[in-house]
């Protein structure tokens, strides 16, 4: 069987799933048949979690009832915490994330169980833990008082509180909601592909997360909102935004926050959710001119480069105006995801077939050792 080489899996079709699909003709990502931007508008993150656990959206009474369960789940290992306090302060927060989700894996006595049951249980665990592996794990690296879970706040206030200290805003509870919500699940990214690939060797979903965590890291994937905030920043003001890009598209340098596998050529609806968002906070903080200079690089881009932003592009300026280091958005796109990569790992071990793809060797042949 002759089988056409596609560099990067480009186009490659490497799962059959029920849990999402980007739909780039209709302009529609498709979470187990809704619309994840009319969820985002709609419905609260712990809905979403819940779909993607259950197949179904949860009634009010499922919801609450795994919003308890999700808190009963809060108590985290001091000996995790320790672990983490010991990692040297210049420690990239991400890969203090992936020691952490490493670290926890020990503690949960169901590590090795791969039933769907068990599988559910762990996701759970995850989530309440890996917001606090985010806020705790850059607390300790940088000496900061560690932060316990508030149960009187909802899932994500308690998230957004533990990163800035202080109880968040309505609005701000809100757009933090909604990120979370558009960052769930993206269908086959690398972080995905990595965890699925890792899942599929009958590999534990701790293991599957924290190769992830690796995957989602770099600047070509989740690593970019951090790009854009500094690359906003080192802008500063509307006048400045532009001689910067076209300095660096110049210097045929990539645009963080720009561009998408699939996407490419269309918007990225995610990431006009979050500019809606990005325009309510700004009127709520004052800061007009940060709206104004993500505008000016969309426009820049679209005429320089027929490039539109990603999801990445207008999140940075979201999570920069919630109060959240920048060093910690990556770790809080990976904490949102969490939900959609154990959905995937379920669906691997439920239906598995070992990744092991091939080759096209273009090496020599024939050689032989001289004795
Ligand atoms: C939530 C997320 O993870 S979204 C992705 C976040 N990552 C980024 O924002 C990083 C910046 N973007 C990129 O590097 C790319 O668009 C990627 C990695 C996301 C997708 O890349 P690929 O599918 O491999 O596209 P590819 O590299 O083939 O690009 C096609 C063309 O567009 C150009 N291009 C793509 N993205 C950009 C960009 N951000 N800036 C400048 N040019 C770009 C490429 O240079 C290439 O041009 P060429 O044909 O003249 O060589
Ligand atoms: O789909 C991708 O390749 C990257 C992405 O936007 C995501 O993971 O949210």
């Amino acid at each position: 069987m002759t089988v056409q080489y596609q560099p990067g899996l480009e186009n490659v079709i490497a799962s059959e799933t029920s849990i999402s699909y980007l739909d780039v003709e209709n302009e529609e990502i498709v979470l187990r048949g809704y619309d994840l931007i009319e969820l985002a508008r709609k419905v609260t993150y712990l809905d979403v979690v819940g779909l993607l656990l259950n197949r179904q959206l949860p009634t009010p009474v499922q919801r609450n009832a795994l919003e308890e369960k999700l808190k009963s789940e809060y108590s985290f290992p001091e000996d995790v915490l320790s672990i983490l306090k010991l990692l040297p302060q210049k420690t990239n927060l991400m890969d203090v994330l992936r020691t952490g989700i490493s670290a926890i894996s020990g503690y949960d006595e169901e590590l090795e169980d791969r039933s769907r049951d068990a599988n559910y249980r762990k996701s759970i665990r995850l989530l309440a833990k890996v917001p606090q592996i985010v806020a705790n794990g850059y607390r300790a690296v940088t000496k900061q008082p560690l932060l316990e879970p508030r149960k009187d706040l909802s899932y994500s206030a308690n998230f957004l509180y533990m990163i800035t200290g202080t109880v968040p805003t309505k609005l701000e509870e809100r757009v933090f909601d909604q990120s979370l919500i558009v960052y769930s699940e993206h269908e086959m990214p690398n972080s995905t592909f990595a965890a699925r690939v890792i899942a599929s060797t009958q590999s534990d979903i701790y293991g599957a997360l924290t190769g992830a965590v690796a995957s989602l890291k770099g600047t070509l994937h989740g690593g970019a909102n951090e790009a854009v905030m500094k690359m906003l920043l080192e802008a500063g003001t509307e006048s400045q935004i532009e001689p910067l890009l076209l300095n660096q598209l110049s210097r045929k340098e990539r645009i963080m926050g720009f561009g998408h596998r699939v996407y490419m050529k269309k918007v990225d609806p995610r990431a006009m959710l979050m500019k809606e968002a990005l325009a309510e906070l700004v009127q709520e903080k004052d800061k007009h001119e940060l709206f104004n200079i993500c505008v000016i690089g969309e426009n820049v881009m679209k005429r320089e480069k027929g490039l539109y932003p990603n999801l990445d592009y207008y999140a940075a300026p979201v999570y920069y105006l919630l109060g959240i280091p920048i060093d910690l958005f990556t770790p809080v796109f990976l904490a949102a995801r969490t939900i959609g990569i154990c959905a995937h790992v379920m669906e691997q071990h439920e239906n598995n077939r070992l990744f092991r793809p091939r080759v096209f060797y273009n090496g020599p042949r024939g050689l032989h050792p001289q004795n």
